[in-house]
């Protein structure tokens, strides 16, 4: 059984990887994948080789063009005591003096390393460039670094029963500064968002929900269902205007990066004109370019 939230009729497992800490499908009737933690026995914390299996789905994802949204998720419930978990952040067993490390049967990965690695940081940018929403289904605790997973996520979904956000990076002397902070309090405002991270209390679904992170507080039995369902309404919306969306509005948050991206998906748009096949075939026919045909829009 992948997950008790896992409806096997509805998904096929996507084979193309050998994933230990990580289950990767397509959904059979839409152009959805589901990506989720697989360790439910330690609250679904990430190590290293989690965020390495990770990354790769999520760049997999990233680059199937008739795939227009991804669910990140938990499975569950821990076969130790039947706790739900969509993450608790780092393994705090494998943490080391400079980062995470690959140890026991992660030290045999093909991405293992010698040095400590933070690269949960790059999933949290993949997720935030990836050129589609990235739905986060929450069945139990969000946590930590898993926390700010949720935070980068385009949509927040979670468990009415179960969903439960704490941020602990504090008491276990860990900060992300980046978006799991400040960007928390784009949703939440600041001072809300510095009392999750000052304060430390454990929030509801219903809470996080009042409180803007969540987008909606779902019965457990349904979670997965209703995530299914917000992601056939996005698959029959145009791919442009939501690429262009989602950029749009990481924009102003992302700086310079952020217009970066946007500019480079607008520079794809006008690639795709006349205008711009007659730029290209004037240089490569070693001729002055004619733009009289095309107009100076207002
Ligand atoms: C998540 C909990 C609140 C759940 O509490 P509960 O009482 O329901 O369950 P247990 O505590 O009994 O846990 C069950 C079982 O799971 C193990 N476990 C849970 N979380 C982790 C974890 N993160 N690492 C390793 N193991 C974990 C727990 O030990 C139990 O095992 P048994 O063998 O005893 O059965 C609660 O568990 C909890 O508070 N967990 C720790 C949460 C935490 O502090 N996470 C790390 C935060 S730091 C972080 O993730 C992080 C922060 C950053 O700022 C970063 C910045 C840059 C890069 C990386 C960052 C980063 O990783």
């Amino acid at each position: 059984m992948v997950s008790e939230l896992f409806d096997a009729e509805r998904w096929e497992e996507i084979s193309d990887f050998d994933f230990r800490d990580i289950t990767y499908h397509r959904a059979k009737d839409q152009g959805t994948v589901r990506i989720a933690f697989d360790r439910p026995e330690v609250r679904n914390a990430f190590r290293p080789g989690t965020v390495d299996e990770l990354y790769r789905a999520l760049d997999h994802a990233k680059r199937q063009s008739d795939v227009g949204c991804v669910l990140l998720t938990g499975n569950g419930p821990s076969p130790k005591d039947d706790g739900w978990a969509f993450c608790s952040g780092g393994d705090q067993r494998v943490r080391g003096g400079e980062g995470y490390e690959y140890q026991g049967e992660d030290a045999d990965s093909e991405d293992a390393s010698e040095a400590g690695r933070l690269h949960i940081l790059e999933v949290q940018r993949l997720i935030r460039h990836i050129p589609k929403p990235v739905i986060c289904v929450v069945p139990g605790w969000a946590v930590g670094g898993g926390h700010s997973l949720h935070v980068v996520c385009d949509m927040t979904l979670a468990s009415a029963e179960h969903a439960k956000f704490l941020q602990t990076d504090p008491d276990v002397a860990s900060f992300d500064g980046g978006f799991g902070s400040a960007y928390l309090a784009r949703q939440v405002g600041q001072k809300k968002a510095r009392e999750i991270f000052f304060v430390g209390k454990t929030y509801s679904a219903e809470e996080a929900e009042e409180m803007g992170m969540v987008n909606e507080s779902v019965p457990h039995e349904e979670l997965e269902e209703v995530a299914l369902d917000w992601a056939e309404e996005i698959n029959g919306k145009s791919p442009t205007a939501i690429r262009m969306l989602k950029y749009a509005f990481n924009l102003e948050d992302d700086g310079l990066v952020g217009q970066q991206v946007f500019a480079g998906e607008a520079t794809r748009l006008a690639y795709m004109t006349d205008e711009a096949q007659e730029g290209r075939d004037a240089f490569v026919e070693k001729r002055d370019p004619d733009f009289s045909d095309y107009p100076w829009h207002y």
